[in-house]
């Protein structure tokens, strides 16, 4: 498997510089070795989410820069992410609505079923689209500042990014039906309680812990990490028996691949077991 040497249609994988030009303000790449930091720049309206940031999220995992094997998604200000931003939809009629949701899903699948893994970090508001965005995140980073809602229902809205599929996976449906009925904030501890995060930490911690779980994933074999990012959630909805094939054709592609048999080498002789994804 390439370690993003090139796209998936054989083209050079862009480089930071290249990534950031296809980029909106709203949005900015920082580059710490092997894991990037995707932020979200639009504090000044609480990082709500307008259709340049939604593309963009889309753009930057549909090509990530050359070399990335983890990625930290990050918010600047006090606050992960407001939601949609109100003022885009007032004037939508319902195709245009359609419309609009489908390419939040569009933007947060790539995010989620591509081949990076995804640290987010959460504090303060993690609202409507917010949670959305955050809960196609493969590992999410809470500080104790979190809150999570979803107040679609005050705002004559339902979500449309997703998270009626994927919240009640973490909570389940009647959590789920409870946050939206009521549009109730959930704090950062009754958030970590219901599985909304992963990690709590202390205050302002999110980031030096999401690098450090970033970190670690990038170090671990990328043919692990893809399926872990891909087989993994389709093998928890198959039935059992589809579930064991699956796992068993992965464990077949790991076994045989390069990385494997030089990892295992490694640690049998003692190196440290670090070697490029094939
Ligand atoms: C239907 O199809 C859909 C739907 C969706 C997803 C839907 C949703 O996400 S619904 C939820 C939308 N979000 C909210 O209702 C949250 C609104 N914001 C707040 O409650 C607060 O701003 C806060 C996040 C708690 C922060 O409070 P505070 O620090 O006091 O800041 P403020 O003074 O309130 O705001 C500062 C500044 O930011 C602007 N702003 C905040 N949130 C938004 C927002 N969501 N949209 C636009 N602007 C926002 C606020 O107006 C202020 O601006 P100024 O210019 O006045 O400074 C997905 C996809 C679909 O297809």
């Amino acid at each position: 498997m390439s370690q993003a040497a090139e796209t998936p249609q054989g083209l050079p994988a862009p480089s930071d510089d290249q990534v950031r030009a296809l980029l909106p303000p709203s949005l900015q790449v920082e580059r710490h070795g092997e894991v990037a930091v995707l932020r979200l720049t639009r504090a000044a309206k609480r990082n709500a989410l307008n259709d340049p940031t939604v593309l963009g999220i889309e753009t930057f995992f549909s090509t990530p820069p050359a070399g990335v094997k983890a990625v930290v998604l990050d918010a600047e200000g006090d606050h992960f992410c407001a939601g949609l931003d109100l003022s885009e939809l007032t004037e939508r009629d319902a195709f245009e609505g359609l419309e609009h949701s489908m390419m939040w899903h569009r933007a947060f699948a790539r995010l989620e079923r591509g081949r990076l893994p995804v640290v987010a970090v959460l504090k303060g508001a993690v609202i409507g689209g917010g949670l959305e965005l955050a809960s196609a995140a493969h590992i999410r980073v809470a500080e104790p500042s979190a809150f999570y809602a979803l107040p679609e229902g005050q705002r004559g809205l339902f979500v449309g990014g997703g998270a009626s599929v994927r919240v009640p996976r973490l909570i389940g449906v009647h959590r789920m039906a409870d946050m939206m009925l009521t549009g109730r904030v959930v704090g950062a501890d009754e958030g970590q309680a219901l599985g909304l995060s992963h990690y709590l930490t202390g205050p302002g911690g999110g980031l030096a812990k999401a690098l450090e779980l970033a970190r670690a994933i990038a170090a671990n074999s990328p043919v692990t990490n893809f399926a872990v990012l891909q087989a993994l959630p389709r093998i928890a909805e198959a039935n059992p028996a589809e579930g064991y094939l699956m796992e068993s054709l992965m464990a077949a592609v790991a076994t045989g691949s390069t990385e494997a048999k030089e990892r295992m080498q490694a640690f049998l002789q003692g190196r440290a077991g670090k070697v490029q994804g094939r």
